[in-house]
């Protein structure tokens, strides 16, 4: 029987009121490991095309059978998560959390996870991994589910970080969602600054995460160091892709947080 259990935390593990832009970034900050570390897993294997090409692929049915038992187990309760193929979501067998509101109700009609599956077979994952087949669909697929959960958490986080800059600053925001105007919007919330340092820390994070780890004293420290998965483009997929994608949600929720 459901039972609800009721809580105060909320993402960044802060109370509703303590929520801050700086507790919503030290999550975007801690999910950059998950990010990294889901890459590097997924550049074990070859692109393996043959799993994601078609529209009723192996990879769909995967994630389309995943999503629904995870529905069924209260994954989609938490505002944090967003389902690639769920028009409907089955209610959850178990007992649920009870997330408390941070969100405009408005926030379950944002949804950008059809641009990000398109993205990340299209554009992404030929960048990061070896060309080829090797057969391996199953677990392939299963890696992928692991990148495309990572990254659609934080795309969508971008909801959150909207909310808080909206109740920081309603005023600067009102007339720009009032007038539908996007561009403005855009540059209300954009902080190059910040952009610059996430791109230069998960860089590093993939430097230091995906780097051959030798224990044989003595080595030829000029040794070109071998990444799992080349740092720079690690630095380019948030640049060209993540943070743009987050900000696109950041965009669409605020659009919609004085309906
Ligand atoms: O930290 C913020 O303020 C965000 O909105 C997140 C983010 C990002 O995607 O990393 C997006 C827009 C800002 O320009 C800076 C960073």
């Amino acid at each position: 029987m459901a039972r609800v259990v009721e809580s105060d935390t909320v993402p960044g593990g802060s109370d509703v009121q303590q929520l801050s832009l700086d507790s919503i970034r030290e999550s975007l900050i801690r999910q950059e490991d998950t990010i990294v570390f889901s890459l590097i897993e997924r550049a074990k294997f070859p692109l393996n095309s043959p799993a994601f090409e078609d529209s009723s692929s192996l990879t769909e049915f995967f994630v389309r059978e995943i999503e629904t038992i995870q529905a069924k187990v209260g994954r989609y309760e938490n505002p944090e998560e967003n389902p690639f193929f769920l028009d409907t979501i089955p209610h959850s067998v178990f007992p649920t959390h009870k997330y408390p509101q941070v969100l405009h109700p408005k926030a379950s009609s944002v949804n950008i996870n059809k641009r990000l599956w398109d993205v990340y077979f299209k554009e992404l994952l030929p960048l990061f991994v070896k060309p080829g087949d090797d057969g391996n669909y199953a677990s392939t697929a299963a890696s992928d589910l692991a990148c495309l959960h990572a990254l659609s958490r934080r795309i969508h986080y971008g909801k959150f970080v909207a909310e808080i800059k909206f109740r920081d600053s309603p005023h600067d925001y009102e007339p720009a969602i009032r007038s539908k105007d996007t561009e403005a919007l855009m540059k209300l919330l954009t902080f190059e600054k910040v952009e610059e340092m996430v791109k230069k820390r998960v860089e590093k994070k993939a430097e230091t995460f995906g780097q051959e780890v030798k224990c044989v004293s003595g080595g030829d420290e000029s040794e070109k160091k071998k990444y799992k998965v080349d740092p720079y483009l690690v630095s380019r997929i948030y640049g060209e892709w993540l943070i743009p994608l987050t900000k696109d949600v950041e965009v669409e929720y605020l659009l919609r947080r004085l309906d």
